[in-house]
């Protein structure tokens, strides 16, 4: 089984989609955000690309968040945070939710035959998910803006070491190499690696640092996010 990491959102080719199991990965905040939404009891999360598209789903049950230059969104419930989330208490109401980079990514990996989404806070869920379905992995990264994120290619380079550590028989590319070795060497300050990133840096400014010390948590939770039908959903993953 091979994986193979792709940087930023539009790098992704029909190669890297085409009968792959893709993880999304968005730590900063996107993924992060679906994982705390769908554990604390939205029933779904429908990923849209614009705020009028989500103006336009407003509905009883339905709650909006999303993000533009990472404050919220005039007329949303909730910014793209984590935290606010994961606070919240909902029982089975939909989140609507656009964001700059991560949202974005979800929608050209819509032809995969599987996607994830997949962070530090999920990490070995996801993975172990995505080996059981038994197709090539793309572990695709959002990045922040059309650039490379380190907190996404750290996140990479866990989820390439789990896989390694599960199966002899996952093979990787140079990138998920580098990665993994990155993660290694730089997991003992990790929060710290977050908080100096190019997101990071973007989100402490704007006072939502309490996001990037939750998104640096790995395996807070077994939640497998899926997409299905153009909503994201809930599964967990059974590797204990
Ligand atoms: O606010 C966020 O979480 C980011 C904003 S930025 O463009 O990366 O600065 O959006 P996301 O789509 O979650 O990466």
């Amino acid at each position: 089984m091979r994986i193979e990491t792709v940087q930023t959102v539009e790098e992704i080719r029909p190669e890297h989609i085409t009968d792959q199991t893709v993880i999304v990965i968005d730590v900063l905040r996107a993924s992060s955000t679906i994982v705390a939404a769908l554990s604390s009891g939205f029933a779904s999360v429908i990923p849209v690309q614009t705020s009028e598209h989500a103006y336009a789903l407003r509905a009883p049950g339905v709650i909006l968040a999303g993000e533009r230059y990472c404050e919220q969104i005039a007329g949303f419930d909730y910014n793209n945070s984590p935290t606010a989330l994961q606070r919240a208490k909902h029982t089975g109401e939909r989140l609507v939710l656009t964001t700059t980079n991560g949202t974005r990514a979800i929608q050209k990996a819509e032809k995969a035959a599987d996607i994830l989404i997949g962070c530090f806070l999920n990490a070995t869920a996801c993975i172990t998910k995505a080996l059981s379905q038994n197709c090539d992995i793309t572990l695709y990264c959002a990045g922040t803006r059309g650039e490379f994120a380190i907190e996404d290619g750290l996140a990479a380079g866990l989820m390439v070491h789990i896989a390694k550590t599960i199966s002899s028989a996952v093979h990787t590319c140079d990138l998920s190499e580098l990665l993994e070795a990155g993660y290694l060497r730089l997991v003992p300050v990790l929060t710290e690696r977050l908080l100096a990133s190019t997101t990071g840096k973007r989100l402490v400014e704007r006072q939502y640092t309490e996001d990037i010390l939750f998104c640096s948590q790995i395996d807070f939770s077994q939640i497998v996010p899926f997409v299905s039908e153009k909503r994201i959903l809930l599964s967990s993953s059974s590797y204990k």
